[in-house]
């Protein structure tokens, strides 16, 4: 028989129940052993739901407090030295200060995972390290779910994946030297799995899913040579993109079973079934684990067919394409969504009925999964055929796009001369990323707002008073280029959403972005159109407030497509194209309304590069291209930023400078300005404002040492094009920390600009400390 399996659920609980335990442990209002029953409570509800659904094989161990990276992390006792020694297993206390940071020690650092919006907790290791095994977290979820008569198949990130994401410590050490330090602890634990009661363990390996060097493909042989030999048989699952090159070493590991990703992938069912081990089982990903449609039952059961016919139903398991970690929990909780969009949609709990009902057709009982293939049918016809995707308007706007759409009116050079005239800023001037502290209060006044409990008039008045507040806490602070702070905003994509035509928005929909942060992605079923000005109102209030320099702030097309979920039934570059048309209109409002310099953020434009290089020129082709529409509309004395954080700069530096921002702010402070070297070997030309704030922390940086890492962005760029700014935005910050590290950075940049005004030199690079 087929058997319809998971590979991992969300686990922020349906209302964020795990997000409210973990935040009232971490502010001290409930203890440890509170957090634990919430935990196993959201644990026992997940794993029944996913029985009910009609999932047999389930997944534990797929739950964490933080991070499975972090899990993992732990699980090897790799805890970096500056958390203090650990005895037996990692504790809560140390499990959080790694993901956190604690009292003077530095946090891990934290990086996107893969192409998604989930950040994962970095590991790090150092030549010589020792590993064991330090938390049995696997063990304990196996047996807390064999209590409740549920027998599931643990899941554990695999030892490649884990050593090939890991930083290496230690200068000229590949972390994947490590893999003989770390394979007799995965053994170890896959022993302790089996002797609970595991008799399958599901590793995931989704480095597969990328380019590969020998080193890395030649590791794979080691590992599991060596992991086979463990009593539970493995499941290596592989997500997010085909195996391509990969595939020899994937279909020939010695395991029982290969997971691979049909969504983003079909086209690899021929060669995988071709080469798959004789006797290993094949776990089909056929049902899309990264977006939120209905899958087409009869599309998704046609590579099941065929592997069945290949392999038999014995050989076969049907999943989601990856573990549904990214995508909201049920569509059932959504009861304000338009009712046509809504039959269009399937969350977590749908998306396991999927795979459940294709299981029955792959087992030949067609019949008892009638309805569902019927209705599913009717469902894709319906939304194919729906007036509400197609706007005859939008799609003659993009095909009308020509080639001086995408530009400014004058280069660069130019532009600055006229726009230095106009803003009359200092050297290094001093402004901030956009956001400022998003409080309790301020998320309560929205509820409130969207509740009923205030009225728009109130909600309003008190945006107004917010708005003010900031921007005389920045006159005052002596900010140079000021920013209206965002309070009016739930989220920098969602707001955006709300107010785009062609998108819909959930209340429930929300996915985990990192530890207990959450999203709520929204979704773009149609063609894009903004009816009406998004932010102007709170720009123009701002601007009216002061007379110096407003930056209106917006979110790009990029990182809105990036962030939301996306139609499926064209190219992204399409639907990147619209909503930059959607912008454009908003950046040109913008200028009309008076603000000299307009921010258009784009923090995901490197997470939306593809997984293999082979695919990057395309993709930045058109994402960069969706930029420079959005931006080309103004005059050259309207100063265009734009900001990216989270991003390795140096392989993409050509498609950055080809964005031809005026001013490029950019995460650089917990790299120690590392990140400026790409800047500086490229001869990036324009203005640059490298983050020397990282806002991540809670830690406030003083004077001195703002001062430290702005001479070393002066060591690489001209202070004509130096800007001082923070790493990101305020808004997970407290105001006592925001308003501190604000007068430090701006007492810094006048301390700076002092030294040149005293040497009477002219403002040229300064030696690095
Ligand atoms: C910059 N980042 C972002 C990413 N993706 C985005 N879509 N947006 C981003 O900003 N990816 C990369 C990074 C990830 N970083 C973050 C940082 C912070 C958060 C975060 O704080 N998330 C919030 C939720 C934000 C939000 O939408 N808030 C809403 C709703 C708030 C809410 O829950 N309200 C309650 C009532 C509250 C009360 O009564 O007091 C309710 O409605 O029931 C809002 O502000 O209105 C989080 O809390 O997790 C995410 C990613
Ligand atoms: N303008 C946004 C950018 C975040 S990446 C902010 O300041 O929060
Ligand atoms: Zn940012």
């Amino acid at each position: 028989m087929a058997i319809a399996a998971n590979l991992g659920f969300p686990r922020i609980g349906a209302h964020r129940e795990l997000k409210a335990a973990i935040e009232a442990y971490w502010k001290g209002e409930t203890d440890a052993a509170a957090l634990a029953a919430t935990a196993a409570d959201l644990r026992a509800r997940h794993w029944t739901t996913q029985r009910a659904a009609g999932i047999t094989v389930i997944p534990s161990n797929d739950f964490s407090l933080y991070d499975q990276m972090l899990d993992m992390t732990a699980t090897l006792g790799a805890v970096p030295a500056r958390f203090g020694p650990i005895g037996g297993e990692v504790s809560l206390t140390t499990y959080f200060a790694m993901a956190r940071g604690a009292k003077g020690v530095p946090a891990m650092e934290m990086t996107k995972w893969f192409d998604t919006n989930y950040h994962f907790i970095v590991p790090e290791v150092s030549a010589g390290q020792s590993f064991r095994l330090a938390s049995l977290k696997a063990v304990r979820e196996f047996e807390e779910a064999k209590a409740l008569g549920i027998h599931t198949r643990p899941v554990i990130i695999g030892p490649v994946t884990w050593l090939a994401l890991a930083k290496s410590r230690t200068p000229g050490l590949a972390p994947l030297e490590l893999l003989p330090a770390v394979l007799p602890v995965y053994r170890e634990l896959l022993d302790r799995l089996a002797a609970a009661g595991a008799d399958r363990v599901q590793v995931d390996e989704p480095i597969l899913a990328t380019d590969l060097g020998e080193f890395h493909r030649a590791a794979f042989w080691t590992a599991y040579d060596e992991l086979a030999n463990a009593a539970p048989k493995l499941m290596v699952a592989t997500y997010f993109g085909a195996l391509g090159p990969n595939l020899d070493v994937a279909t020939k590991l010695p395991v029982d079973g290969l997971h691979v990703d049909l969504v983003r992938a079909p086209e690899q069912l021929e060669p995988v079934l071709a080469a798959l081990a004789p006797g290993a089982r094949l776990s089909l990903g056929v049902v899309d684990g990264r977006n939120v449609w209905r899958a087409s039952l009869e599309a998704a059961l046609a590579p099941v067919a065929r592997a069945v016919a290949v392999l038999g139903t014995d050989r076969v398991e049907v999943a989601p394409s990856c573990s549904l970690l990214h995508v909201p929990f049920d569509t059932g909780l959504e009861k304000e969504l338009d009712a046509e969009v809504h039959s269009w949609l399937a969350f977590a709990h749908q998306k396991l009925e999927e795979v459940a009902a294709l299981t029955a057709a792959a087992n030949g009982d067609r019949a008892a999964v009638a309805l569902a293939f019927e209705r599913s049918a009717v469902v894709a016809m319906a939304r194919a055929s729906s007036r509400r995707i197609h706007n005859a308007g939008v799609k003659a706007r993009v095909a009308g796009v020509g080639a001086d759409d995408l530009a400014r009116r004058s280069p660069y050079a130019t532009r600055a001369v006229v726009q230095d005239a106009r803003l009359g800023l200092p050297i290094l001037p001093t402004t901030t990323i956009g956001s400022f502290p998003q409080t309790a209060e301020v998320r309560r006044a929205r509820a409130d707002a969207r509740k009923g409990r205030i009225t728009a008039a109130d909600y309003d008045a008190f945006l107004e008073r917010e708005t003010e507040a900031c921007v005389r806490f920045q006159e005052a602070a002596g900010l140079d280029m000021l920013v209206h702070g965002e309070f009016e905003r739930n989220d920098m994509v969602e707001c955006f959403g709300e107010q785009l035509s062609g998108f819909a928005f959930t209340r429930h929909g929300w996915v985990q972005s990192y530890g207990s942060r959450c999203v709520k992605p929204p979704l773009i079923f149609g063609d894009v159109a903004r009816p009406e000005p998004m932010t102007v109102r709170w720009s123009r209030f701002a601007q009216s407030l002061t007379d110096r320099p407003m930056k209106g702030m917006l979110t790009g097309p990029v990182t809105i497509l990036q962030w939301s979920f996306v139609r499926d039934d064209q190219p992204r570059s399409v639907t990147c194209r619209q909503i930059a048309l959607a912008i454009r209109d908003e950046v040109v409002d913008l200028e009309a309304a008076g603000l000299p310099a307009i921010q258009i953020d784009e923090p995901a434009l490197r997470e939306g590069l593809p997984l293999r290089r082979a695919d990057w020129e395309a993709y930045l082709g058109w994402a960069v291209d969706a930029f420079r529409l959005s931006a080309a509309g103004v005059r050259d004395e309207t100063q265009i930023h734009t900001h990216m954080c989270y991003s390795e700069f140096n392989d993409i530096m050509p498609a950055i400078a080809r964005m031809d921002a005026d001013v490029i702010s950019i995460e650089t402070s917990r790299s120690d300005m590392e990140l400026l070297a790409a800047f500086s070997d490229f001869a990036y030309p324009n203005e640059i404002g490298p983050g020397v704030w990282d806002i991540h922390s809670p830690r406030v940086p003083d004077e001195e040492e703002i001062v430290g890492l702005l001479r070393k962005a002066l060591a690489v760029i001209p202070a004509e094009r130096l800007w001082v700014n923070p790493d990101c935005g305020l808004k997970t910050r407290g105001w006592a920390e925001a308003e501190a590290a604000t007068r430090n950075m701006v007492a810094a940049a006048r301390q700076l600009r002092a030294t040149f005004a005293d040497s009477g030199s002219s403002i040229t690079a300064q030696p690095a400390e």
